[in-house]
């Protein structure tokens, strides 16, 4: 009653019920997933009842030759005793096999599935989601913490069904031939119940700190090699390994307090089954001194004993692996739990051929909700026109263009595409539609061919050739051996900065989109690729809807509407002509950049 009212008890009776509740839903979870291969269950099952039924059977044939055989003299029947021993060990082997391998094919099913439903899980979170979560956390639950799932479906439950089985049939016969013995030995059970139950919750929260802190190591690999130049360029090498060497450190420290509590297990099991040993051999001795009952039944009891006791004592690595898996498992669905925000209403419309109109009216967006990003941001994009969005870094420029794409929702007003909100289109007929080029250009680890065809990979040869000799981006792929079949590297690495750009826009012109979002790149290109680049844009903007987020403004004077923007809100808007008129905020970031046009008032001319 005391302990009823300290105020940690009712935490830990939730934990204790949230522990219980989660490895149950675990098992939920794969057993939804296994369902499909239930003949294989069954069969498997099936191999682990003819399993236990031959472990059961040995004992008996020893306790037959002890009792009957020998006294009586019977030389007749050894060879079928032989035989008989030697014929349920071959149907031991043949059936171990068969159910060995059927829970594998099983597990490995399961788990595989499983990865699949994260992986997808994962593509559908929004922005928001990836902005909070690191690549190496999202790689350690998808890859590590899967294949701890993995261990407990093929080897554990194989273990776990065949032991359970045997031990069930065991003590039922047990009970049967000798029910005090039974109940003697039976009587360590709940103490190992209880003791079970205590150590495994804190076994559980031991594994997760294990695993959170491979993550971290995970998280720190990912992050330190794929920016693996800027450790060279600044020669941080040693300061690189000191960290990796902490968290590596963090980990074997969270793995040996592991070992400190799952380590407790084994010599507790142990001498608990030594205890039941001793009472179940001093009392059957006993008994059978009185000649209650034969030696035979205390030799094929003794042999039950260890049977019973062989699950007994692979208890402390099951509970250890449960646990371990319990923790993976709550880590897996802490994703599967996460449901985006931005998500398709179940009555999504597909948006019909783009004609290129957007409209935002009253947007207020903030990627902390408390935070505004943009406020009550309200302006109109003509089809076929070209609007210019300038201003300082950080005024929300990249955002406006986040959120045509929908990669994120305003909290407030909307926007609108061709007249639909965007909340009311299937998120694929919108993004479909739009060509993006963005400064971070992100290129795949593949050919030059399947980067250009990343948007319509069953584009022909002649349409990627085309949207290459569009993009200014030909000559250059013709001039290497493989041409079109290059390798570009991981993340571009073999292609320089003009390069790439130029392919990211033949990607854009492949998809052929209404609407291009161009986020122009503020590297400094020599004039020829820039000359290059800007031909290449030519070809891509013609005739569409083009949405450029420019931070040079030589390259923006023939657009149809600039939009100045400062922290998050409109501060001016028109042609290059009339922004400079007006003497105002443009005036000032173009006198910045051209100080004698600007004097001059005259748009710059090359
Ligand atoms: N994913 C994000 N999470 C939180 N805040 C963000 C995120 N992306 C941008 N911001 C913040 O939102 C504000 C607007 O950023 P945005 O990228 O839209 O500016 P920008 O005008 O495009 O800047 P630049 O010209 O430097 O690219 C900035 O204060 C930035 O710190």
């Amino acid at each position: 009653m005391r302990s009823y009212k300290q105020p940690g008890s009712k935490r830990i009776l939730t934990d204790e019920r949230a522990s219980a509740r989660s490895v149950w839903s675990m098992y939920q979870r794969l057993f939804t997933h296994a369902r499909e291969q239930w003949r294989k269950m069954l069969l498997a099952l099936v191999a682990i009842i003819v399993i236990s039924l031959m472990e059961f059977a040995i004992p008996q044939l020893t306790a037959y030759t002890i009792d009957h055989v020998i006294p009586d003299k019977r030389y007749s029947e050894l060879l079928w005793i032989g035989a008989g021993i030697l014929g349920a060990a071959l149907f031991l082997g043949l059936f171990t096999y068969l159910s060995s391998y059927l829970l594998s094919y099983i597990g490995q099913h399961t788990i595989n599935r499983l990865r699949n439903e994260l992986y997808q899980h994962l593509q559908k979170q929004d922005m928001a989601f990836f902005d909070k979560n690191r690549t190496g956390d999202l790689m350690s639950r998808i890859t590590g913490d899967v294949s701890i799932l993995q261990q407990l479906v093929s080897s554990g439950m194989l273990q776990m069904v065949t032991e359970l089985v045997t031990f069930f049939a065991i003590a039922i016969y047990m009970l049967y031939v000798n029910p005090q013995l039974t109940f003697l030995m039976l009587c360590t059970f709940p103490i190992l119940f209880f003791f079970t139950r205590k150590v495994g919750k804190r076994m559980r929260s031991s594994f997760r700190a294990v695993q959170e802190s491979s993550a971290d190591v995970n998280n720190h690999l990912v992050e330190n090699l794929s920016s693996v130049r800027l450790m060279k360029a600044y020669a941080t090498e040693p300061y690189e390994a000191q960290q990796f060497q902490q968290r590596s450190i963090r980990n074997m420290q969270a793995s040996l307090a592991a070992t400190r509590i799952s380590a407790m297990f084994s010599p507790a099991i142990d001498l608990l089954n030594y205890i039941g040993m001793a009472v179940v051999l001093l009392f059957g001795a006993w008994q059978a001194m009185s000649g209650a009952i034969s030696i035979g039944a205390i030799v094929a009891f003794l042999a039950y004993l260890r049977l019973l006791q062989t699950p007994v004592r692979q208890l402390s690595r099951m509970i250890n692996m449960i646990q371990q898996s319990a923790a993976a498992y709550d880590r897996i669905s802490e994703i599967l739990d996460t449901q985006p925000s931005v998500t398709e209403k179940a009555d999504a419309i597909t948006l019909p051929p783009l004609r290129g109109e957007i409209e935002f009216s009253h947007a207020t967006f903030g990627y902390q909700p408390d935070l505004p990003v943009l406020h009550d941001f309200t302006l109109r994009i003509a089809p076929g026109t070209v609007t210019a969005l300038v201003g300082s870094s950080g005024a929300g420029k990249s955002t406006v263009a986040h959120l045509i794409s929908r990669f994120y929702d305003v909290q407030d007003g909307y926007v609108r595409v061709d007249g639909f909100d965007v909340t009311d289109l299937k998120l694929a007929s919108l993004r479909g539609q739009l060509g993006i080029v963005s400064q971070d250009i992100i290129l795949l680890n593949g050919t030059i061919r399947d980067n250009i065809a990343y948007g319509r990979p069953d584009a022909s040869d002649q349409e990627i050739e085309n949207a290459a000799r569009a993009a200014n981006a030909h000559d250059f792929i013709v001039s290497f051996p493989d041409g079109y079949q290059s390798a570009v590297g991981e993340r571009g690495v073999k292609l320089s900065g003009g390069q790439k750009q130029r392919l990211s826009i033949a990607r854009a012109i492949l998809i052929n989109p209404q609407l291009i979002i161009l986020d122009e790149a503020t590297a400094a290109l020599d004039t020829e690729s820039e000359n290059l680049i800007q031909q290449a844009l030519s070809s891509l903007l013609t005739g569409r809807t083009c949405l450029v987020i420019a931070h040079r403004l030589s390259t923006i004077q023939q657009a149809d509407q600039i939009v100045v923007m400062e922290k998050g809100r409109i501060v001016e808007t028109g042609t290059h002509a009339e922004l400079l008129q007006a003497e105002g905020r443009y005036h000032q970031l173009y006198a910045l950049q051209f100080p004698q046009a600007a004097a001059a008032k005259e748009p710059l001319i090359y």
